[in-house]
């Protein structure tokens, strides 16, 4: 049985489309992401089945029942899923801890433990101006959490965080789930966040999904240059008589063999971890991803396929 059932839903904003019949499914406690380009419909199909935006067609099923709309309900949203967008607010003059209490429905050892995985606690009695941004974000999320939602839906969370406090809300999220038994939908367009995180990827463009699969599927096997795209750096390159996306890291630079290419390195890039490097074949150029400090530009190199 599905924890949330999402069918054929449509969206219009005036005259245009923006949501174009999206269906898909998820389990309790499967981790899916939603990657698009900006405009692509992220935000609007959250909002829909959050229950704050109704929708044209189609519906949205949490626990086998319809999640209603603004305009079924009096007051938008659903107990149960709790919503996160890009532009929470949190209440001036009130300490932490009373904004949390008004919204609690956690016993109190419940919510001293959620405190604790959202790395809140040491915060409490403070106010709104004696915190930064990325704890800000940490208190909205528990504040959500404390309403004991069993779907958590995050519209771009890591969006505006430095990488430690992105490391640290990476770590509550996944967290969420092992610990508080809350299922995460999770919209971003940065593949570091959710390639590692996601069980499941949902790809979208122009109000529509284009790929659904693993990490691994979408990552190395995109259905298009756009889903390759989203993902990073990518090479196309002709092999048996059909294009094939590769990325980087799949090329290798190796002694001259009779199925390697020949060419020339035309830029090194440092990427803190490895080198990026950009080779120019015989009438296209490569990307080819490397921990070989040694390659300078000018340099002829060979490359073939890694496996
Ligand atoms: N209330 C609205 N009125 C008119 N157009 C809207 C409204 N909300 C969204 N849109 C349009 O719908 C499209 C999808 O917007 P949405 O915010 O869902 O995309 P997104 O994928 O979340 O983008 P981003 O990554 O930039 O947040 C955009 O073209 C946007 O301009």
């Amino acid at each position: 049985m599905h924890l949330l059932t999402v069918s054929g839903i449509q969206k219009f904003e005036g005259k245009e489309q923006i949501l174009k019949g999206i269906s898909f499914k998820q389990d309790r406690f499967q981790n899916i992401a939603i990657v698009g380009e900006s405009g692509s419909g992220k935000s609007t199909l959250l909002r829909i089945i959050a229950g704050f935006t109704q929708p044209d067609a189609g519906e949205v099923l949490f626990e086998q029942q319809k999640v209603k709309g603004p305009n079924d309900k009096l007051i938008a949203g659903h107990p149960a899923i709790a919503y996160l967008s890009q532009h929470y607010e949190l209440r001036n003059n009130y300490k932490m801890e009373e904004l949390l209490r008004y919204a609690n429905k956690l016993p109190a050892a419940d919510a001293a433990a959620l405190y604790r995985v959202c790395r809140i606690d040491h915060l409490l009695g403070r106010k709104n101006d004696q915190i930064s941004g990325g704890e800000k974000q940490r208190i909205a999320l528990a504040r959500l959490l404390v309403t004991a939602p069993r779907l958590l839906l995050l519209d771009e969370p890591f969006s505006n965080l430095d990488l430690i406090n992105k490391s640290i809300l990476k770590s509550v999220i996944r967290e969420l789930g092992e610990r508080l038994k809350i299922t995460c939908l999770l919209v971003s367009h940065d593949p570091q966040d959710i390639l590692p995180w996601a069980s499941e990827i949902i790809v979208m463009k122009d109000g529509a999904i284009v790929q659904k699969g693993t990490p691994v599927q979408v990552y190395k096997h995109p259905v298009n240059e756009y889903a390759a795209g989203l993902f990073g750096k990518y090479n196309q390159i002709s092999s048996g008589g059909k294009m094939r996306i590769v990325r980087p890291e799949d090329l290798r630079i190796v002694r001259s063999t009779p199925d390697a290419l020949m060419g020339k390195v035309k830029k090194v890039f440092y990427l803190g971890n490895a080198f990026e490097i950009e080779v120019m074949l015989l009438n296209e150029m490569v990307t080819i991803r490397t921990i070989d400090g040694s390659i300078k530009a000018g340099d002829t190199v060979h490359i073939a396929l890694a496996n």
